[in-house]
């Protein structure tokens, strides 16, 4: 499978088993729609009016690989979409049929896992015994045998809920699992995993990332073996910040208390020890991967939101954000009124943490932050930041140390036209508040980030002054305007780029090109947006042709779940 063209602006990557326009991934209609279809039946005229509504999806976002998962299934098996394909306007239209289609189905065999952290099977079709129905079954592993109920139908697969485990896989261990909401709660996929086969996941997310991304240098076989996934040393209490939210029904005040908490996903009784009230969100007094003082302040929060909700006329989330502040191991902090969330007694809580670097005269007092505009701090490896507690920042800083050095230690710059005393510098695209700028600023002579938030770029020149980083300078603006103000000689320039999940641009890319950087360290929270960037650098950009992937390798910023984070590098080939 290749691009479709060359030099539309888009890059179309499309599933192959998309219906006629390849430039679109049409999935789904509504929930609602499929599952309360308003059929008239003593009104047999109004029948087949509901028309299934397809919408588009970028195919990068986890509906998008979805189409390339269920591609690659119907290959393994030698099956056509026709094969799995359901009868969306008789679902849409017939209440009849729906008992037919959404039922219990016994003795699946889970087949593989996707890159959301479902399982995938294939059960029998309820229209014929030609075909085959591909299956979405949430917290089933590959090899288990399960018992589901299928709940909603979509062109090409149907979703269900995880009934029963008749087989497990070898790889499920539930005794493993902290949290009395896994299995309901949409943030963790594999508590019963244990912690390396779900680094092994997270390689094989890359590894089809690229299969699908990336088709061009996979057909060249221009691709390395992606590295294994570099593990947290934190694989629970690592998120420092947490979303909570809950719901007001419109227009309607509320006399009990709603579900303050995360979203739920399906309705499992495979986790029968536990009794979870229903609802879309889940009332959650604890999140077992959130940072001891982030759940000190969703205690405190839940606690003040038990009178307070009567004043909400919608729905809101609740920010929480944990601080850090380094302070001499024998003072005392100042804890002021915006230090943070407080307890029942109204008083503002606080941990305090040894420090185990060098930095031994000092410890860390961390508080949880509740406003979005209130600056917070962060620490690393001796580096303080400080940003807006609502704009971004890595949200595990256990893992951070070792992304950091590897970052660093891959930006070194090794071509002819380069020598040991020629200057070095570093571009930092998409910088956030400087955290790549100033930790890798050490051994070049001049760093230039770029960031489209002024507010973050007002934290990232505070954070150099504050660090006593004299060499970096930053610029408000979009990365596409980037190398308008770059000076500095090509040869002797690596360049970082961490773009949001979307990815970068193609003017970015095609400038990045034009520019001709010794060396790309790219950075992504979203490895098929990666993959796709690097496969139209390389082979659709002027000068992408002169570069190689040199490697490509997960950090696992969020253990439990599916998300993985990847560094990919690129180096310019030696003639
Ligand atoms: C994933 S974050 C990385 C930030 C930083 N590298 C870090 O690790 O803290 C992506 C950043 O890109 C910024 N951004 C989004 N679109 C941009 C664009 N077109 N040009 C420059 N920056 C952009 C966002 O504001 C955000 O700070």
């Amino acid at each position: 499978m290749t691009p479709t063209t060359a030099d539309t602006k888009k890059r179309p990557i499309s599933p192959p088993i998309n219906d006629s326009d390849s430039k679109k991934v049409n999935i789904e209609s509504t929930e609602s729609k499929v599952n309360h279809p308003k059929v008239r039946t003593n009104q047999p005229k109004q029948i087949n009016k509901r028309k299934y509504k397809s919408k588009d999806v970028d195919p990068t976002s986890p509906l998008g690989v979805l189409q390339f998962e269920i591609n690659e299934l119907l290959q393994k098996h030698n099956l056509t979409k026709e094969d799995v394909s359901n009868d969306m306007k008789l679902i849409l239209n017939d209440e009849s049929i729906i008992p037919q289609y959404h039922r219990i189905v016994t003795d699946v065999v889970v087949e593989t896992i996707s890159s959301n952290g479902d399982g995938l099977g294939l059960i029998n079709h309820p229209d014929s015994q030609k075909k085959l129905q591909i299956v979405i079954i949430p917290f089933g592993l590959p090899g288990d045998k399960v018992e589901i109920r299928v709940f909603k139908s979509h062109p090409l697969y149907v979703e269900s809920d995880l009934l029963n485990i008749i087989e497990p896989n070898p790889n499920r261990d539930d005794s493993l699992i902290k949290c009395q909401y896994f299995g309901k709660c949409s943030g963790c996929q594999f508590q019963n995993v244990d912690y390396n086969q779900q680094l092994i996941f997270k390689r094989q997310t890359i590894e089809n990332a690229y299969k699908y991304f990336a088709p061009i240098l996979t057909s060249l076989k221009s691709l390395p073996i992606i590295n294994d996934t570099e593990p947290s040393p934190l694989q629970y209490s690592y998120r420092t910040k947490l979303t909570p939210h809950f719901n007001i029904p419109y227009k309607r005040t509320v006399e009990e208390r709603p579900n303050l908490g995360f979203g739920s996903k399906g309705r499992p009784t495979w986790r029968k020890d536990v009794d979870i009230k229903d609802g879309s969100i889940l009332d959650i007094e604890e999140c077992l991967i959130g940072t001891p003082i982030i759940n000190q302040g969703m205690k405190n929060e839940r606690l003040r939101f038990e009178t307070s909700f009567k004043n909400y006329k919608k729905g809101a989330t609740i920010l929480l954000r944990e601080d850090t502040n380094v302070i001499d191991k024998d003072s005392k902090i100042d804890l002021i009124e915006e230090s943070g969330s407080t307890d029942d007694k109204d008083e503002i809580s606080y941990l305090e943490v040894e420090l185990n670097d060098d930095n031994n005269d000092k410890k860390l007092v961390k508080t949880c932050v509740t406003k979005s505009r209130q600056i917070v701090k962060e620490y690393i490896n001796g580096y303080t930041f400080e940003f807006s507690a609502g704009e971004f920042f890595q949200n595990n800083n256990s893992i951070l140390p070792r992304v950091i050095e590897y970052v660093r230690s891959n930006l070194s710059i090794d071509n002819q036209s380069s020598s040991d005393e020629e200057e070095k510098y570093l571009v930092d695209a998409y910088c956030g508040s400087g955290l790549f700028s100033i930790t890798c600023s050490d051994n070049v002579s001049k760093v230039i980030g770029v960031e489209v938030s002024a507010d973050s770029v007002k934290f990232a020149e505070r954070n150099a002054t504050n660090n006593n980083i004299k060499n970096a300078r930053f610029i408000v603006g979009k990365a596409e305007e980037l190398f308008k103000s770059i000076d500095t000689p090509s040869s002797q320039t690596s360049v970082i780029l961490d773009p949001p999940r979307k990815g970068c641009d193609d003017v970015f890319l095609n400038q990045l090109s034009d520019y001709n950087p010794a060396k790309i360290v790219y950075i992504s929270c979203n490895v098929h947006s990666q993959a796709r960037d690097i496969d139209w650098f390389i082979n659709k950009t002027e000068n992408g042709h002169k570069y190689y992937v040199e490697s490509v390798k997960g950090f696992d910023f969020f253990p439990q779940t599916h998300h993985v984070e990847s560094v990919a590098v690129l180096a310019l080939k030696k003639d």
